[in-house]
């Protein structure tokens, strides 16, 4: 998953952006990029690492401007070289700039389409570079040198119909304005906000989640709308548009259960209600099916399981304990690139408070199962802290499905799950007994009545893709293109040296 940012302001937005950044973090810990425009010209920096580390004072210095984007990247297509990191950059018309979270579907067809009836090259194997160059080829065909913001609409509207997949991006289009939009089925969550100055000018920002809004003192207006895109001109006035019919808005479950953080409110649906639920209908699932249990403590693997852990206990009316605590200086390990540095972080981030494990029968609670680094580590460790028996819950059910839409999970190989029936599960993690959420309570959980989402995007769970273009061979490439094995073994690729915007100065 990836983080974006957008924002119109009336001051300098280098410092706002970094802020907002640092705030999605936990979206993407691979690179960082901001593009500020001032006076027509850009001004970058990019590359790999955290935001703390991207960004020195010389660089924020030269991030001039009051309109700016940014990014912080989890690859999910091509490589993990700087040269891929966002902002891309596109010359051709206008000058464009372009962040995006998600993944196309369809970029392997596009990529040489483009080359062949739009003469656009590709520099890069990202499927971002190759959204930017769609939404340059329908801004282009306008031929227009002041576009008005139909002209912009009707051109994202080409990239809807071009692109497939799971996208939201927002791009600066240089002496014309920011534009944001967000696919037909609304995969990946975008929301736009305002901030009114004393002298009662408005600013605007674009995010992936609301609580880079509430961050940096932004109001939030709305969630874009799938297939909605808003544009904000040189005036500063905000324009909004339903650029093709929106289809059965369809949020990616996975973000309430892992990638957002609690405190961002998607699609009407705060995360951390959410979390709350899908820990007190896993509670009534354990009372359900194992009325005697002999449950002495539950202990939630942190960080993202503590919330529907803590309602987990409350429901069961079983003491809730800290028993593990995070390394807080080691970042999400499920989002690192490679497995032997996911199995490494694990015991680098967490570690036991061996009383709360002694002659106990302990209840693990984690948010997902995802490859099992986490969960086989951790019951050996709760054994180890000498714990009497280790049960093991999980907020979401089994993940069986690769993800094509933003999250790194390419290969069912990888998935421990898969192929597996839960009984099986437990065996492979080692647990005395597992629990799985149900499909239909995590989506009851996560829904609300209040909220409009009457259907999430679940493929991980069930394999079925809303954008109804993920057949078996796209699935094939990707798994033998994405795979860890392929990943590790390929001959390390210096593409650092790519012709690209990116500045390791
Ligand atoms: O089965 P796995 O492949 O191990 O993946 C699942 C684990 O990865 C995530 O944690 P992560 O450490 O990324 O982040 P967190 O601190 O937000 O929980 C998630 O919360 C699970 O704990
Ligand atoms: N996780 C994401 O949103 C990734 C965006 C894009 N596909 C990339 O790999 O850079
Ligand atoms: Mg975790």
């Amino acid at each position: 998953m990836c983080g974006i940012v957008g924002i119109y302001g009336y001051g300098p937005v280098n410092q706002s952006l970094y802020d907002a950044m640092t705030v999605l973090q936990h979206r993407g810990q691979d690179a960082a990029g901001i593009i500020t425009e001032q006076q027509g010209k850009f001004y970058l920096r990019k590359s790999n690492g955290l935001v703390r580390d991207v960004f020195r004072t010389r660089h924020m210095q030269r991030l001039i401007g009051h309109k700016g984007i940014g990014h912080v990247r989890y690859p999910t297509a091509g490589t993990s070289s700087s040269s891929e990191s966002q902002p891309f950059y596109v010359n051709s018309p206008y000058g464009i700039v372009l962040a995006h979270n998600g993944n196309l579907t369809n970029a392997d067809a596009l990529a040489p389409s483009l080359f062949k009836s739009d003469l656009r090259h590709i520099n890069t194997t990202s499927d971002s570079e190759v959204l930017l160059n769609a939404l340059a080829h329908e801004l282009q065909k306008r031929g227009k040198l002041e576009p008005t913001p139909d002209d912009i609409f009707a051109a994202v509207t080409g990239v809807h119909e071009r692109c497939k997949g799971a996208y939201v991006a927002v791009a600066m289009i240089s002496g014309h304005g920011m534009v944001a939009f967000r696919d037909p089925h609304g995969i990946r969550p975008a929301v736009f906000g305002q901030r009114t100055l004393a002298d009662g000018r408005v600013e605007y920002m674009v995010a992936s989640e609301s609580v880079a809004l509430d961050a940096i003192g932004f109001e939030l207006i709305d969630d874009i709308q799938p297939g909605e895109a808003i544009y904000v001109d040189n005036e500063g006035s905000l324009h909004r548009y339903q650029c093709v019919p929106a289809r059965e808005l369809s949020p990616c479950i996975f973000e309430y259960v892992y990638f957002a953080r609690p405190d961002s409110i998607i699609d009407g649906i705060s995360v951390y209600k959410a979390r709350l639920r899908m820990g007190e209908v896993l509670a009534r699932k354990i009372q359900r099916t194992w009325a005697d249990h002999d449950i002495d403590v539950v202990i939630p693997i942190p960080d993202t399981s503590r919330t529907s852990a803590l309602e987990l206990a409350n429901e069961l009316g079983v003491k809730f304990r800290e028993g593990f605590i995070k390394n807080r200086y080691i970042g999400r390990t499920f989002i690192m690139p490679g497995q032997q540095q996911r199995r490494k972080s694990v015991k680098q981030k967490l570690n036991p408070i061996s009383l709360e494990f002694k002659g106990k029968n302990v209840l693990l609670v984690d948010d997902s199962i995802v490859r099992g680094t986490t969960c086989e580590q951790i019951i050996e460790m709760a054994r180890d802290a000498g714990a009497n028996r280790v049960y093991f819950a999980s907020a979401a059910p089994p993940i069986r499905h690769p993800n094509v839409y933003g999250i790194d999970m390419p290969a069912v190989s990888e998935l421990i799950a898969a192929g597996r029936t839960e009984t099986e599960v437990e065996t492979a993690i080692g647990a005395d007994r597992l629990i799985y959420q149900d499909l239909e309570d995590l989506i009851q959980a996560t829904q609300t009545s209040k909220a409009d989402v009457r259907r999430f995007e679940c493929s991980v769970f069930n394999g079925n893709y809303v954008t109804g273009d993920v057949d078996t061979d796209y699935l094939q490439r990707l798994e033998n293109r994405r795979n860890d094995k392929t990943r590790q073994n390929k001959d390390p690729v210096d593409d650092s040296g790519l012709i690209d915007l990116h500045n390791d100065y």
